[in-house]
Parts: C-alpha cells; sequence; structure tokens
C-alpha cells in the first residue's frame, strides 16, 4: 500500500489507480488582470503619515489585527472592501518540503521540526515554479518547517519583495517591529502565521516510526488513522477535527482576503491542506481518504466571481499552462522581466 512507503519515496512514485494525487501532471491556467497586481501590492499611499509598517497595511485594507495571529479561529474578522478591480486572483498552497522526520519516516504532526537538506532544495524549488505568480500575503502555519518553505520560495520570487513576519504578541511587539519608511513598507509582503493551520495533532503516534507501527498495529489501523476522516489516531486528531480549526481559519482569515482581491501563498501541511483541499474541491469523506499531497509541489487556484477553482500545478516559471493562456498573466510575467533589466 502506498501509505507506507517513506514520504520520500512517495514524491517519487506513481500512486496507485485509485489514488487522488494532487497535484496531478495538469498545467495550471488562469486569467489574473495584471491590475490586480497593482492595486494589491503592498503599497502605503498615507500622505499624512510619515512613518508607516505592515500593520497600517492591515488597518488600510481593512485586515483585522486580532484576527490574522490570535488563537482563535472562529473570531470573525473585519469585513474586507471588495475591490472592483480584482475580479481574479491566485492562491497558491504549497505543503511543506521534507521535514528531518519526513525523512527518517516518522509521524510528526505538532512537533516542531526543521526541513531537511532535500527539503531547503523542494523549497526553493517550488519558489522557482510561483516566482512569476503575483503574491501579496502569505499565511503559514506556526511550525518551522512551514515557515522555512515559505521563506525559502520567496527567495526566488521575481518581484523581489521581502516577506516579513507579523508579530503581534502583545503591543510592544507591535511597536517595535514599526518600519519608519513608506518605500521599505511598499516593499514587503506580511507573513501572517496561523497555529490553525498546523499539522494534525498526531496524539501518541508522534515520534514513532511509521512502518513500525504498522507492522505493530496492523495497516489497515494506521491507514485508518492516517487518512480516515473521522477516524483520530489515538489521543489525536481525526482530519475532521483538523478541518473544524484548519478550514474555519481559511474560511475565517483567508477566503476574505481572496475575494477582496488579495493573491495568498498557504504554506502548510499535509494534512491541514488535505482538509483545505476538500473544502475547496468538495470532496466527500470518501473521496479524501485518496488524496495524497507530495512535499514542495506548489497548487494554484484561482479565485474568481466569488468561486476559487483549481487550476493545477506549475511545473516551472514559464508553464506554457499557466501563462500562456493568461494575458494578465503573461503580462505580468512580462513586467516582472523588465523590472529586472
Ligand atoms: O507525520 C505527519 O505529521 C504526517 C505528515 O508527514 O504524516 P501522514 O502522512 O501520516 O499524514
Amino acid at each position: 500500500m502506498h501509505v507506507f512507503r517513506s514520504e520520500q519515496r512517495m514524491t517519487q512514485l506513481r500512486p496507485p489507480k485509485n489514488v487522488r494525487h494532487w497535484p496531478h501532471s495538469r498545467d495550471g491556467v488562469g486569467v489574473i488582470p495584471n491590475s490586480t497586481f497593482n492595486a494589491h501590492a503592498l503599497r502605503i499611499n498615507s500622505s499624512k503619515a510619515s512613518e508607516t509598517s505592515i500593520f497600517h497595511f492591515f488597518r488600510k485594507n481593512k485586515i483585522n489585527l486580532n484576527s490574522v495571529t490570535c488563537a482563535k479561529s472562529s473570531s470573525a474578522p473585519d469585513e474586507p472592501k471588495k475591490s472592483p478591480k480584482s475580479s481574479e486572483t491566485a492562491l497558491i498552497l504549497i505543503r511543506h518540503g521534507e521535514s528531518l522526520w519526513n525523512q527518517k519516516n516518522l509521524f510528526t504532526g505538532c512537533v516542531d521540526v526543521p526541513l531537511s537538506r532535500r527539503g531547503v532544495d523542494e523549497a526553493i524549488e517550488a519558489g522557482r515554479r510561483i516566482s512569476n505568480i503575483p503574491i501579496d500575503m502569505i499565511y503559514t502555519s506556526s511550525l518551522i518547517r512551514a515557515q522555512m518553505t515559505a521563506m525559502l520560495a520567496m527567495t526566488k520570487h521575481r518581484k523581489k519583495k521581502v516577506p516579513i513576519v507579523v508579530h503581534k504578541e502583545d503591543d510592544r511587539s507591535i511597536a517595535w517591529s514599526r518600519i519608519f519608511s513608506e518605500q521599505t513598507s511598499s516593499e514587503v509582503i506580511p507573513v501572517v502565521t496561523a497555529w490553525q493551520l498546523n499539522e494534525r495533532m498526531y496524539g501518541e503516534l508522534q515520534g514513532l516510526n511509521k512502518k513500525e507501527t504498522a507492522e505493530k498495529y496492523g495497516k489497515k489501523k494506521v491507514h485508518e488513522w492516517r487518512r480516515s476522516y473521522d477516524i483520530p489516531p489515538p489521543n489525536g486528531e481525526s482530519l475532521a477535527m483538523c478541518a473544524e480549526r484548519a478550514v474555519a481559519y481559511f474560511k475565517d482569515q483567508i477566503e476574505p482576503q481572496l475575494l477582496a482581491g488579495k493573491n495568498i501563498l498557504i504554506a502548510a501541511h499535509g494534512n491541514s491542506l488535505r482538509s483545505i483541499i476538500m473544502h475547496l474541491d468538495k470532496l466527500t469523506s470518501q473521496e479524501v481518504i485518496d488524496l495524497e499531497l507530495s512535499t514542495g509541489i506548489p497548487m494554484l487556484y484561482i479565485a474568481k466571481g466569488g468561486k476559487i477553482s483549481r487550476r493545477g500545478s506549475p511545473t516551472c516559471p514559464r508553464t506554457v499552462g499557466v501563462y500562456a493562456y493568461t494575458s494578465n498573466l503573461a503580462r505580468y510575467r512580462e513586467l516582472l522581466e523588465n523590472m529586472e533589466e
């Protein structure tokens, strides 16, 4: 069974016929109007303010600061203004690159393990693949493997904006991370970290070897723990429980930004992303069992007219399927190319 292979191999092997392996080979397509990129680039135009920060950006764009890093997923954010210009926006999902425990084939869950060398390379390669897609905001989990992935991926982005982690643990952390240059503020991308996007909590399996666990409890039982929708591992979260916080956060915090015109990158985890994809692709609890995500492969969705549709996975910055069908996206790429000259 595919689920008992090491994850490193899983990314290389073809999935069995019944496995919904996403992303698949289809290239992404989508039309993103050029105006979206400019209108929603992080820019602060206040003529009065001589000091600016990414918090002004949040206020200006009606993003509730309490909601972006708070512990509760249920708090409703301020309603972001709908922009007539933002008829289409991009949503990129990336499962983190291989971690040191993926490499050792250990259940990881909420243990905060960094990327392996291979994971670092995967994150950089993911960044190369999405280097021509606009990104205005980044969401990651609170775990280092997702944050490393987002940051490493952004080193390849051709817009060359600097991703800046939003800190609002208390008033001082807000004040002390202020940026005092309008110009600099316009050249950063806010990175919002949220525990709700963390990997499912794997309970008493955390730190155990996946193969040995399957030998001990039986492949069927362990497959149920790993892939079923509502059977939790011992003292851990089922996918349904993980979805309760991850999808709620997505709906409350991310979707409104996306539909209001922000192009968004989410770097998260196998199961938090499976639950979000289940929501986006309207998969049933039976269908989600077969959904497997590879490490470090970006997946592109396009939000348009209140709907978010899957478009595929860019395989390189010039992926024909992503850019050729979309004159505006091609124009954006051209703009980046001119910028580099
Ligand atoms: O160990 C984990 O945290 C997850 C993802 O790596 O494993 P699984 O493939 O069982 O969801």
